[in-house]
């Protein structure tokens, strides 16, 4: 049984407890709310499966920092949370980011021993509602890989995978997880501000052809960016698409957000693609407008 710290306990935290839980481990939520904490350990995770059947689950949970028995740190916080949350994790177990947007792996090596890191991206989706409900929504999937690449005997990212294929939950692993996290920047810069923007659930932009023209561009536009920091993406868009499809049930993480009346993660989405712009000396109106509109949301 591996002593698993969440820290991030919200939606995508308390889902990959739920996995934990099942496959016979104890997840630890590092809390920063100690009301949430003790909201745990009375009455465990209130875990919603993809039937609509409530279970409860027992969990662990703290307020301050992880546990030093831990055996590994899974991150799920936003990524505005990332560079506080760095601080407070130990360099010497493995760490998975479980988190959208660009930039956290460049925050989190900072901190951390990078050979303990690795970077995961998730279309599985989960709302979470109160302190300890989570609400698991729509399947997708999980990729994995290590931010320096390892042979498999020291990789964190292959420690990983075993441990969440032991628990049922499949997972693919990357040997190039950085364009992975470029390819999902894409993905969510398609997807969560038109969610946000316009109140829709993910299969709902399918239905607009004026909101798919618009996110056309701006994926396009991203992904030309992208090409100039030297990461060569094709066929976003279709991307963008088939992830509509897939998670069509989906209230993206950016409208979740916006409807709690919580900040957004668009300056580590369009807000990165502006300053990467700006640096190789090339306008983003798409994407500037979008960071601009989902900001004054
Ligand atoms: N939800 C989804 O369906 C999906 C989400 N993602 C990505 O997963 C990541 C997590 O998203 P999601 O779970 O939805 O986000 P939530 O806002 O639901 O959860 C974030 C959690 O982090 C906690 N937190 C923030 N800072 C700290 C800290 N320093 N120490 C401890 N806890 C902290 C917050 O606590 P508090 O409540 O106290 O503010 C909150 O519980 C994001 O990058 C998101 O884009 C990816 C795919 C789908
Ligand atoms: C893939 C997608 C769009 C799933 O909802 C997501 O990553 C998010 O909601 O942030």
């Amino acid at each position: 049984m591996k002593k698993i710290a969440i820290v991030g306990p919200g939606a995508i935290g308390r889902l990959f407890a739920g996995v934990l839980v099942s496959g016979g481990h104890r997840p630890v939520f590092v809390c920063r709310r100690e009301e949430q904490a003790q909201a745990f350990l009375q009455d465990g995770l209130a875990f919603v499966n993809l039937a609509g059947e409530e279970h409860r689950l027992d969990v662990s949970a703290v307020t301050g920092d992880v546990p030093s028995d831990a055996d590994a740190v899974l991150l799920t916080v936003k990524s505005y949370d990332t560079h506080t949350a760095a601080q407070k994790l130990p360099a010497n177990i493995p760490v998975l980011s479980l988190q959208n947007g660009l930039g956290n792996g460049e925050t989190l090596a900072r901190h951390l021993d990078p050979t303990q890191l690795a970077l995961g991206l998730t279309t599985h989706g989960a709302t979470s509602d109160g302190n300890t409900q989570v609400h698991y929504k729509g399947a997708g999937q999980t990729v994995l890989g290590d931010w320096d690449l390892l042979p498999e005997k020291n990789s964190p990212a292959h420690w990983w995978a075993e441990l969440f294929t032991s628990c049922g939950h499949a997972v693919t692993l990357s040997e190039d997880i950085r364009t992975e996290v470029w390819k999902k920047a894409m993905v969510n810069i398609g997807i969560n501000p038109f969610t946000a923007l316009h109140r829709k659930k993910n299969g709902e932009l399918l239905d607009s052809p004026s909101l798919l023209r618009i996110m056309r561009l701006t994926v396009e536009e991203a992904e030309a960016i992208a090409r100039g920091e030297g990461v060569h993406l094709t066929n976003s868009f279709d991307r963008v698409l088939d992830v509509c499809r897939q998670t069509s049930a989906n209230t993206s993480s950016m409208l979740q957000d916006v409807l709690a009346g919580r900040r957004t993660e668009i300056e580590s989405l369009c807000g990165v693609i502006e300053s990467f712009g700006h640096k190789q000396g090339v306008k983003t109106p798409y994407n500037t407008a979008m960071l601009e509109l989902v900001r004054a949301l």
